[in-house]
């Protein structure tokens, strides 16, 4: 692991407890010994966790399947410092908009993959694309594809497609948490308690997930069930349409797939 931040800790966190890896065959590298010294006391307890600046950094180098989870700010650092690579050991990067171009040219020596996860990983929900490099063995693909299948749904892409998808599903859950949030407090607002509202919140979202999921429903389907005629769901709906919360979140997903190719 170069970088044990939050994306590679939703990643790694669940492998370790369902003994997909042992602590023993996980290396981390972070960026200073502070952060080095806190994960270890965590969930990360037995893993060895290196600041980038020890001796033993250097290890990280040599593992077969090396993950990159840093800011797109460090990896021009990163790769300047990093030894050319012999045997091509794979490079797995979750970077947004950093491409499968960019990351070969930067480590030469590796074989490169971009995979894109979300935090859902946490709990064993998330979903990850992959996007394949030159010359990946199909040995290299099963050990990738297995690594994000303990936590996630994978799928493959094309790489000029993981910018849409990123917006979607890694970045989506961030504005499906804004609704949670935003849903509690008109709840607070119309009389229900606060720890109340926020669990109902959060029922309310996963079991509309799953409905729309099991069933493979048409969001407008769904709508159009709960809906009565003069009843009080097509009240809310409208004050939704008139505050513009559908164009809201269009423009949402639209951003932040800019924004990833900007960082490109
Ligand atoms: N957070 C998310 O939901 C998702 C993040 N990503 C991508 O994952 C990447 C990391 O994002 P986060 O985990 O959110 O960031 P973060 O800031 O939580 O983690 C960054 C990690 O890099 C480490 N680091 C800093 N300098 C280093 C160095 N020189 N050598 C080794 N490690 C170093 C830090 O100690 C930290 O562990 C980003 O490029 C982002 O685009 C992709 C999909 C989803
Ligand atoms: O906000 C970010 O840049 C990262 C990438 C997707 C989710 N978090």
């Amino acid at each position: 692991m170069i970088g044990l931040g939050r994306m590679a800790q939703a990643l790694v966190e669940p492998l370790l407890s369902s003994k997909a890896f042992s602590a023993e065959q996980v290396l981390a590298v972070v960026g200073t010994v502070a952060t080095a010294q806190r994960l270890r006391q965590g969930a990360f307890a037995g893993v060895s966790i290196q600041s980038s600046r020890s001796a033993e950094a250097a290890r990280v180098w040599t593992a077969p399947i090396q993950l990159l989870a840093v800011k797109q700010q460090q990896i021009d650092g990163i790769a300047a410092a990093a030894p050319v690579a012999e045997n091509q050991p794979l490079l797995v990067s979750v970077l947004a908009g950093v491409s499968l171009d960019r990351l070969q040219r930067l480590f030469p020596g590796h074989r490169v993959v971009r995979a894109v996860p979300n935090t859902p990983a946490l709990v064993g929900e998330g979903l990850t694309a992959l996007a394949w490099g030159e010359a990946i063995s199909s040995e290299q693909r099963l050990k990738v594809r297995e690594m994000f299948a303990g936590v996630s749904e994978v799928l493959e892409l094309p790489e000029d497609k993981l910018d849409a998808f990123l917006a979607l599903t890694s970045s989506g859950p961030a504005f499906v948490a804004l609704m949670a949030e935003a849903m509690a407090d008109g709840a607070v607002a119309a009389g229900l308690p606060r720890d109340l509202s926020h669990r109902l919140a959060h029922r309310t979202l996963a079991g509309t997930a799953a409905l729309l999921d099991q069933r493979q429903l048409h969001p407008a389907t769904l709508k159009d069930m709960v809906t009565s005629p003069g009843g009080t769901t097509i009240a809310g709906v409208r004050a939704l349409e008139r505050a513009g919360a559908r164009s809201a979140l269009m423009e949402a997903v639209i951003a932040a797939a800019e924004r990833s190719r900007e960082l490109a």
